[in-house]
């Protein structure tokens, strides 16, 4: 380490004051992926801060990205948790913030084989398409009324219930209903205690303060999460005793693995596990079909185009398959360029060097905190043309995907952190989106289509829109809408 740190500088960066570093830079902002990204205007595309105690390298360009997640993929794979996840020791049995050690490993394993393996995924299919059904029914509810709907909301409800069918085999909220909205509230609460500044993140030494109150918000959202959990595991439990019928879901595939959890903490770590997977499967799925669309009702040429393709290779009067997406270009098209312009997790989840490396010829300290800039990177003018532009056409010419490999386009991360739930992200997405391109006709409500779609962004660990997109739906006459 020694040789390192006095061979290699830390990257360049603002002057930083004593005690408070580069805080004043952050400013009151509660956009941080825009601030970064006119820092990186100044100081290039890999510099640091200071933010309080920790040493925060940020990255915004598609080159130093793809050194983090090739030479030094493992050294860079820990995670700096914010405090605001150690709520009810979430983070001992969390996925997504556990260091890559062997309990890490064991639970992404279980994940992998039991939920998104694609022998798993092909087994749900009906399940999803049934999910789908009931999504479309209820915007042909609104149609009918003449009612504008809000898209990510009801995305949302579809969504979960995708993964609790996955998960415990039945449906924790109704379309609409009061419960999914407490659980959609909760999980954007959520990610934004969790993605959000707090000064516990700066100042370790000042966490049991919680100076912000974020724990105490975050304690009641968790709890929230919780009960649902609770009332699933009780019921699954007491059925077994019962000798009823296990339906082979994930709780039943957890409840017979035991995590290699001591018994006292099994319920904690199912929840932490269940956690995980509700917080970061809903919003970034259900944000990314809502973004889309809000593009989509501002460019009617290209709206007209997903629809006419849907329309030839479908056909009328049919309901859109999951595997008709390999033949849909256009619509791979439109859901890439909405995760370029519109990264569902801005920054990636934040990561920690586990031991001092070289980057590009700087120095990553061993525990500092490292952020990829995704938000910057998709809108970096050296690599997209006209980069604002939401022109899912450029995709047609330039074969590019978002697996880990193209690192210009990273929505779902790269290297050993990828995103495990990228294969079921990638069916729910296309399917809810192609189907409601396929079985209605879209409009702006006349205020939106005079104003303009309110596009602003509500920052955490994931991007949202500010404010909803509504949008009435025509049904398209023949389509086999019920
Ligand atoms: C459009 C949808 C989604 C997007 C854009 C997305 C994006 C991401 C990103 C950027 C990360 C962090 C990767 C890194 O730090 O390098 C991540 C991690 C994760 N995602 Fe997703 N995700 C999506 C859907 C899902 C779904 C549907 C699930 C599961 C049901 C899921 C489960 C997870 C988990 C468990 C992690 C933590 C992985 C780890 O740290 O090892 N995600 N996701």
């Amino acid at each position: 380490h020694k040789t390192k740190r006095s061979l290699y500088p830390l990257p360049p960066g603002p002057r930083s004051l004593p005690l408070i570093g580069n805080l004043l830079q952050l400013g009151p902002t509660t956009q941080p992926h825009i601030t970064f990204t006119s820092l990186s205007k100044t100081y290039g595309p890999i510099f640091s801060l200071q933010l309080g105690q920790v040493t925060t390298i940020v990255i915004s360009s598609q080159k130093y990205a793809k050194q983090v997640f090739t030479n030094h993929d493992l050294a860079l794979a820990g995670r700096h948790e914010p405090d605001a996840v150690r709520v009810q020791s979430h983070h001992e049995w969390s996925i997504a913030w556990l260091p890559p050690g062997p309990r890490w490993r064991s639970l992404r394993r279980i994940c992998t084989t039991e939920l998104f393996a694609s022998q798993r995924l092909d087994s749900y299919v009906s399940l999803r398409k049934q999910k789908v059904q009931e999504l479309l029914n209820f915007i042909n509810k609104s149609a009918k009324e003449g009612s504008p709907v809000e898209i990510g909301p009801a995305a949302f409800t579809t969504t979960l219930n995708l993964l609790s069918r996955t998960i415990f085999s039945t449906d924790l909220a109704g379309l609409n209903s009061d419960s999914s909205q407490e659980f959609k509230k909760t999980v954007e609460g959520i990610m934004v205690e969790a993605g959000g500044p707090n000064v516990s993140d700066f100042y370790p030494v000042l966490t049991p303060l919680d100076l912000q109150g974020v724990r105490r918000r975050m304690d009641r959202f968790v709890l929230v999460l919780h009960r649902a959990f609770d009332e699933q595991i009780d019921r699954r439990i007491k059925n077994r005793e019962e000798g009823s019928t296990a339906p082979n879901d994930l709780l039943d595939v957890l409840l017979d693995s035991n995590l290699g959890a001591e018994e006292s903490e099994f319920r904690q770590s199912l929840k932490s596990v269940f956690g995980d997977l509700f917080a970061a499967g809903t919003d970034t799925s259900s944000n990314t079909v809502e973004w889309a669309m809000a593009e989509l009702l501002q460019n009617p040429i290209k709206m007209a185009k997903a629809c006419n393709e849907l329309l030839s290779v479908i056909g009328p009067g049919r309901e859109m398959e999951e595997s008709n997406i390999s033949q849909l270009p256009y619509l791979q098209a439109v859901v890439k360029e909405t995760l370029r312009l519109h990264p569902p997790v801005p920054f990636l989840l934040p990561r920690r060097a586990q031991e001092t490396v070289e980057l590009g010829g700087y120095l990553i300290p061993k525990n500092a905190k490292l952020l990829v800039n995704v938000w910057a990177i998709g809108r970096d003018e050296t690599i997209w043309p006209d980069p604002l532009k939401f022109w899912p056409e450029r995709f047609l010419e330039r074969d590019i995907d978002f697996k880990g490999r193209d690192f210009e386009l990273i929505p779902f991360g790269a290297g050993r952190r990828i995103c495990p739930g990228l294969p079921l992200a990638y069916r729910m997405v296309h399917l809810m989106l192609g189907s409601l391109l396929h079985q209605f006709e879209w409009k702006l409500p006349e205020e939106e289509a005079k104003c303009g779609v309110d596009m602003s962004e509500k920052f955490g660990v994931t991007l949202a829109m500010a404010r909803h997109v509504k949008a009435v739906a025509i049904p398209i006459p023949g389509q086999h809408i019920r």
